[in-house]
């Protein structure tokens, strides 16, 4: 699966954390995450990870557009609740994407546990349904 890590500045400790206990689950995955997110998971864990620019610098939106090319199967994003943001806007559209595609989204720990225990338990398989009824579609035209 696809997964993306973003973590706000404030959030970033939690998301070292979150990571480093399910590093061995992830290994089996496709990790992208805003630019410097991906730098404080690959300076504490062995995971790979494909860094996107950072969050304010247009992070949010590429990864907002992986989503609109179906090419997304999950996000993983500590907010931070309390903090304004530069770039509310792209925080906006990357959730709203997430519901317009219907891409599981976790905004918190609690969320992204459970997600992550769906994720071993195989709950994610409709994901490659999709992906594979896109990928005929496209074929047929
Ligand atoms: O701002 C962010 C998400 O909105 C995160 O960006 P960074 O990972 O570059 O800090």
């Amino acid at each position: 699966m696809n997964i993306a890590f973003i973590a706000h500045d404030k959030k970033k400790d939690d998301m070292v954390q979150f990571v480093t206990a399910y590093e061995k689950v992830l290994q089996e995955h496709t990790l992208f995450t805003t630019g410097t997110t991906g730098q404080r998971i690959m300076d504490a864990t062995s995971l790979k990870v494909h860094r996107f620019q950072s969050g304010p610098l247009g992070g949010d939106q590429q990864i907002g557009a992986k989503i609109a090319e179906n090419n997304m199967d999950c996000v993983i994003f500590f907010k931070d609740p309390l903090t304004a943001q530069p770039h509310e806007p792209d925080i906006s559209a990357l959730i709203r994407l997430c519901d317009v595609y219907s891409i599981p989204l976790a905004t918190n720990m609690a969320t992204a546990e459970i997600l992550l225990k769906g994720l071993q338990r195989g709950d994610f398989q409709w994901r490659e349904i999709v992906k594979g009824k896109e990928a005929e579609g496209k074929s047929r035209s």
